[in-house]
């Protein structure tokens, strides 16, 4: 790793995690650390396991072995039970935003309902500062205009956009993307990557996982190939872009450098 990534403080640390599904061994002892203010990529061919790893980091996926830590607070506990887990999960994932291809946003609530939600119900925030965050939040996603109306009135970019909102409100500690842009058609794409890069500019720390390379290469302070449940390599774009050292990336990059740009 480089010193400047290993000098800052962890936000997301991965400890040999391990991970099946019945026979199939999807994680096989993967480690990772996200730095605080840092952005991580996550790339790899389809079905290496990035999504799976990611689901892991906020425990919609239990590991099998291993560890994650949010900011110094063990994620997994199988030393927790029941009343007491639920309610040490419900806190460690008020401080992860998680965004998925297919935005999941609430079809009977507004747009800014959809967005202070999460704030007035899980963190009992004042309806009036909830909205007046949500406001700001549309805002900065550049939907300002859209927040009374409905999701099946927006698009899939501004469904994203929102869906990218609502996350925020949540002011989480660490944003995980797990192919924000996958679903979109392709002249969407670029105003959620743009909300994506205004993130990384004000220092969000975030993981993603993307198919998209040039954005993976440009905005990212790291990144890690993973194949076949382990990390295959894992160090700067720009290295990892211009110079891979391992064949299995090498051939990925060459396939998939130029896709959909
Ligand atoms: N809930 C599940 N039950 C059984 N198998 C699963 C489950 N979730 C994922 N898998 C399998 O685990 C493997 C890794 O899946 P995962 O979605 O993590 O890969 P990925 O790298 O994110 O792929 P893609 O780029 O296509 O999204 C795949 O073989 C997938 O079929």
């Amino acid at each position: 790793m480089s010193t400047e990534h290993q000098t800052d403080t962890p936000m997301v640390e991965i400890r040999n995690v391990h991970k099946r599904f019945g026979d199939l061994e999807v994680l096989k002892g993967i480690d990772l650390t996200v730095n605080r203010g840092k952005i991580v990529s996550i790339i790899g061919p389809s079905g290496s396991g990035k999504s799976t790893l990611l689901r892991s980091v906020n425990h919609l996926e239990v590991i099998d072995q291993g560890e994650i830590l949010l900011d110094g607070v063990r994620v997994n506990r199988p030393d927790m039970n029941g009343l007491i887990f639920e309610r040490h999960i419900n806190h460690i994932r008020q401080n992860m935003g998680m965004v998925f291809q297919h935005f999941n946003l609430f079809p009977h609530l507004s747009t800014i309902d959809n967005v202070t939600l999460g704030p007035r119900k899980l963190k009992g925030m004042d309806k009036h500062i909830a909205r007046e965050l949500g406001m700001e939040l549309l805002d900065r996603v550049g939907l300002a205009e859209k927040a009374a109306v409905f999701p099946n009135h927006l698009s899939g970019g501004q469904k994203q956009r929102v869906a990218i909102a609502r996350a925020l409100a949540m002011q989480p500690k660490v944003m995980l993307f797990d192919e924000a842009t996958s679903a979109l058609d392709p002249e969407l794409v670029e105003e959620v990557n743009r909300v994506m890069r205004g993130l990384a500019e004000e220092h969000m720390t975030m993981l993603i996982v993307t198919h998209e390379m040039t954005f993976a290469r440009d905005v990212s302070d790291w990144a890690m190939f993973m194949d076949e449940g382990v990390v295959v390599e894992e160090c700067t774009p720009e290295k990892l872009f211009s110079n891979p050292d391992q064949e299995r990336t090498c051939h990925f990059l060459r396939k998939h450098l130029g896709d959909n740009h």
